[in-house]
């Protein structure tokens, strides 16, 4: 682990696990932040900060406001009320564009239209800094092209790096969903940004390609950037996250280590609560038994 990454950890060391801690280098610092949905309050956050250089695992129940939350930081959606700054530079009522090349940016998952685009074409578009679908019209990538030369270059040297040198001129549609999340993050980093939001980076992903999928995503933070995740897979947050931050009901109801909130009670009753419909009938009763066996023998101590 690079010796500032490690720093970086300490830092939270005397960060309480309390909702809306205060964290020692705050690269994103919010207030009040409110969005309803007609009578329903998708996001009611109090108060947010998320550390600058270590991985922030965003989490919760399907419907917490996980999404809407990552929508409004990034100028994707408006509140109703609420400040936020990144970097100490209030974002409120900044276009999405704008954000991203101040150095916020969250991932896509890839829409209808970018299918039909080609993984480098796909990449170009990350360059524009989020402008949206719309930008990628004939007229403006006549416009475009003419900046091309030097995203080319960029976008090259990343989709080598993320393994995607050879689908370069595959349509992104192609692609298996462990390339997909790998064409996402790439795509992100055409702008450098100093902070990237993944949104669900393991949904769809082959179990063989989590592990390569993990080291990219702690690569991101190894080089300097910050990074928060939303995501359902426990095991990826519990592997690599440095802090944990815990929705319910569009509130941050815990927030702490890993280790804390997995053991935190409100955590185990929001997610249980919320997946407790689980259907008994679809568990593999036999293969739950061979696995607790094959547990008990290798604790049985050796004679
Ligand atoms: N555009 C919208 N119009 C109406 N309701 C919305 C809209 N976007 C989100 N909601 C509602 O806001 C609430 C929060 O949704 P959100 O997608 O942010 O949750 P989430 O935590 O990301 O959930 P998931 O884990 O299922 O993706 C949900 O009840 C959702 O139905």
């Amino acid at each position: 682990m690079p010796a500032d990454v490690s720093a970086a950890r300490a830092a939270l060391d005397g960060v309480p696990n309390e909702p809306g801690a205060p964290k020692p280098d705050p690269i994103v610092k919010g207030d009040n932040i409110t969005r309803t949905f007609g009578g329903l309050k998708a996001v009611d956050v109090e108060h947010i900060e998320i550390q600058r250089g270590v991985i922030t695992a965003l989490i919760g129940p399907n419907g917490a406001g996980k999404t809407t939350l990552f929508n409004l930081l990034t100028g994707f959606d408006e509140p109703d009320h609420g400040d936020w700054a990144f970097n100490g530079k209030k974002l409120s009522n900044v276009p999405a564009y704008k954000v991203a090349r101040l150095g916020m940016v969250r991932t896509f998952q890839l829409t209808k239209v970018l299918s039909k685009l080609t993984v480098i074409e796909n990449m170009r578009l990350g360059a524009t800094g989020q402008r949206g679908e719309r930008f990628w019209s004939a007229p403006f990538r006549r416009l475009w092209s003419a900046q091309e030369d030097a995203n080319t270059a960029r976008a090259d040297e990343l989709l080598a790096r993320f393994k995607l040198d050879e689908k370069r001129e595959d349509f992104a549609g192609s692609l298996s969903g462990g390339q997909r999340k790998l064409l996402e993050m790439a795509r992100a980093l055409m702008v450098d940004p100093e902070l990237i939001m993944l949104d669900e980076p393991m949904a769809g992903v082959n179990p063989a390609l989590k592990q390569s999928l993990l080291e990219h995503v702690k690569s991101l933070r190894d080089e300097g950037r910050s990074v928060l995740f939303v995501e359902h897979d426990m095991d990826m947050v519990r592997d690599i996250s440095d802090w944990v931050i815990v929705m319910a009901q569009g509130q941050i109801v815990a927030e702490g280590t890993p280790q804390a909130v997995m053991a935190d009670q409100r955590v185990i009753d929001a997610y249980l609560g919320a997946h407790h419909d689980t259907d008994i009938s679809e568990i593999d009763v036999d293969e739950l038994e061979a696995e607790a066996e094959a547990e008990l023998e290798a604790e049985e101590p050796k004679p």
